[in-house]
């Protein structure tokens, strides 16, 4: 049974840390006011499910935001916690707090294993895990682990996003907890800024796994999940002095949290299609926005004049925000215990009726070999991985289709050849027989009856292999048909098939149109060959079949379509070009939808997420070319 709930949205004011006007005031518990910030006369009204002023403890917030979160925790359900907010207005400090003012993270470990201690007597046993996380410049890095790799998120069979190896440690007590995420949180990247000494560079996520089971009948199992969400904030690149490094990373948090806001905007318009993959926070995130899980939204807002601006837009989200409903259920199965075969004997089990088998609601779990791993993929999936297909972009996959029928037609032609003069001489060598039988039987002078044999043994050969010259002749003919009708087919399909309309013009382009397919030219320049500078791009293995295959008109009336299709191109259509997927694509749309259109291709090099070397190997894949 599922039930539905609103976003619930709370907003805490920061104590004031500047000499700055003050320009945000707490009416009542649930009702902050705000100057306006372009007309200093008015003011602006907002009304919260909870207001929490500058004098707040950390007790207060959790015990409004946190203590239910945890019973629906116990119960199976999905809860999800996240403090949003503009830079320095106090999301680290609500989430994580300090040693003498620990934040909602550590009480609220601390409150589970309470829970848990209580409910002991109940029948239940509970094991208890976490996760940790950070989303920096668009990848997703393990904290309790760290390693360079960006991990991939992805979702199950049933429809649940979880993170591709992400390490998970099982807690006993909020002791063991507060020793391991203390090393863990020290891995969280922050760095210094005008308004913030210790500023999140990262959106973090601790996940919280909860897993009960019933000792006695109906043996249930509940599944809770608890997100424990800080999120960087927004920053004004002016205030915060951002250069270089910052200015990237701001870049980045400004991108995931347009796609929040997106989400948020989608959902309040009840739009059929919910942009949740136009970010890593925004996918993670699914479940606590218009998904299934029991939400609250801490909003953190600066009380100075000088963070007015940043208040009243982080304002304007949360007012949107408390407009979502999530549809929450029950995370729960029933388990049948297992009984031991003496135990089974012992109580007469093998007299009875065989239990007949449930249905299992857990996908195929292919064990393999030795270690006991179980895979959870289907075994058309398992058969799948085993049998990879190769890889070939979506353009060369026709060709390819193609060429492996002309291969066939040609490999049939050629045996039918081979036939042919196999018969052929089996022919001469009957006629030769004949002839010389013929002969000799005339040249005997042999009885009628000999002559009459030798004739029509020679008629028979003769018309044997008239008959197979015609067979072969019209299975040659068949083929040539058949070879015609293709060729024809295939500059029929060209200009349509797999290309979207209005891009025709770009991959007709004599510079899609070259021999090399999109293979050759990545093995060619692994990121490691790949060109570092222009001298070097233009000294690459391809300058020759550059200069050879390119003309000037030509590479320059490319490369105006390729820009012109990163500036137009929807996500389907922009993964025409080599080295552009899915989520590349939408990388691309995104900045552009931000910065407007790109001046140049290798303005691609703006895009977070898309790095130098990265364009200079798309720029070498797509045969775009400096035009001198
Ligand atoms: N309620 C509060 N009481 C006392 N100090 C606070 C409070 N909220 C924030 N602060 C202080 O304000 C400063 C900025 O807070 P914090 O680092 O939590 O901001 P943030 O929103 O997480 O910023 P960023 O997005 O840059 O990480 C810190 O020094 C913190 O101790």
């Amino acid at each position: 049974m599922s039930t539905k709930n609103n976003v619930k949205v709370v907003v805490r004011v920061r104590p004031k840390l500047s000499e700055d006007k003050l320009w945000v005031d707490v009416v009542d518990d649930t009702t902050l006011q705000t100057v306006n910030p372009r007309d200093t006369t008015k003011t602006d009204q907002y009304e919260f499910a909870r207001v929490f002023n500058s004098d707040c403890s950390q007790v207060d917030v959790y015990n409004n935001c946190a203590i239910d979160s945890l019973k629906h925790l116990m119960q199976g359900l999905n809860v999800s916690i996240f403090a949003y907010g503009p830079t320095g207005a106090g999301k680290t400090h609500t989430m994580l707090g300090t040693p003498t003012a620990p934040g909602i993270i550590p009480r609220s470990v601390n409150g589970l294993f309470q829970l848990i201690e209580e409910s002991k007597e109940e029948g239940w046993k509970t094991e208890v895990s976490y996760s940790y996380l950070e989303i920096y410049n668009e990848k997703v890095h393990d904290l309790l682990v760290p390693k360079e790799q960006d991990l991939a998120i992805r979702c199950d069979l049933r429809g649940k996003i979880f993170v591709t190896d992400l390490a998970k440690e099982i807690i006993t007590n909020k002791e063991e907890f507060n020793k391991s995420f203390g090393l863990a949180a020290n891995n969280r990247t922050t760095a210094s800024t005008l308004l913030n000494e210790h500023s999140s560079r990262s959106h973090s996520i601790l996940i919280l796994n909860v897993t009960r089971t019933q000792a006695v009948e109906p043996f249930a199992r509940r599944h809770g999940k608890m997100y424990l969400t800080d999120l960087a904030g927004s920053e004004n690149n002016r205030m915060t002095g951002n250069e270089g490094q910052r200015m990237r990373e701001s870049g980045a948090i400004h991108f995931s949290l347009l796609a929040l806001s997106n989400v948020v905007e989608a959902l309040n318009k009840g739009q059929a299609r919910i942009p949740y993959r136009d970010s890593k926070l925004t996918r993670l995130l699914q479940d606590a926005l218009g998904g299934n899980s029991h939400s609250c939204l801490i909003i953190n807002v600066a009380p100075e004049e000088s963070h007015l601006y940043e208040t009243q837009q982080t304002l304007l989200f949360a007012r949107k925000s408390k407009r979502i409903i999530n549809t929450v259920q029950k995370n729960e199965t029933f388990v049948t215990p297992k009984m031991s075969a003496k135990k089974r004997r012992s109580e007469g089990g093998n007299n009875e009726a065989p239990i007949p088998k449930m249905p299992s609601l857990t996908p195929y779990m292919g064990r393999q070999k030795s270690s006991g791993f179980k895979t959870p993929f289907t075994p058309r999936q398992v058969q799948a991985i085993k049998e990879p297909v190769p890889f070939l972009s979506p353009l060369l996959r026709m060709s390819n289709k193609q060429n492996v029928m002309e291969e066939s037609v040609s490999g049939m032609n050629e045996r039918l050849l081979n036939l042919e003069s196999t018969l052929m001489a089996q022919m001469r060598e009957m006629n030769e027989t004949l002839q010389t039988s013929h002969m000799n039987a005339s040249h005997m002078n042999a009885s009628h009856m000999n002559a009459t044999c030798a004739h029509e043994m020679s008629t028979m050969g003769s018309s044997v292999a008239d008959d197979a010259l015609k067979e072969i002749n019209n299975k040659l003919q068949e083929l040539k048909e058949q070879q015609q009708k293709m060729q024809q087919q295939q500059q029929e399909r060209a200009p349509s098939k797999g290309v979207p309309s209005g891009l025709a013009d770009v991959t007709n382009s004599p510079l899609f149109c070259n021999n090399l397919p999109p293979k050759i030219k990545r093995r060619g320049f692994k990121s490691s060959a790949a060109p570092r500078n222009d001298d070097d791009f233009l000294n690459t293995p391809t300058k020759a079949l550059r200069s050879s295959v390119i003309n000037p008109e030509a590479q320059k009336r490319h490369n105006d379509d390729v820009l012109k299709l990163l500036n137009t191109g929807s996500i389907k259509e922009l993964q025409v070009l080599q080295k552009v997927g899915q989520k590349r694509a939408e990388l691309i749309k995104n900045w552009r939808q931000l910065h407007g259109d790109f001046t140049k291709v290798e303005d691609l090099t703006k895009v977070p997420g898309l790095n130098k070397r990265y364009v200079e190997g798309f720029l070498l894949c797509n045969l775009v070319v400096k035009v001198t």
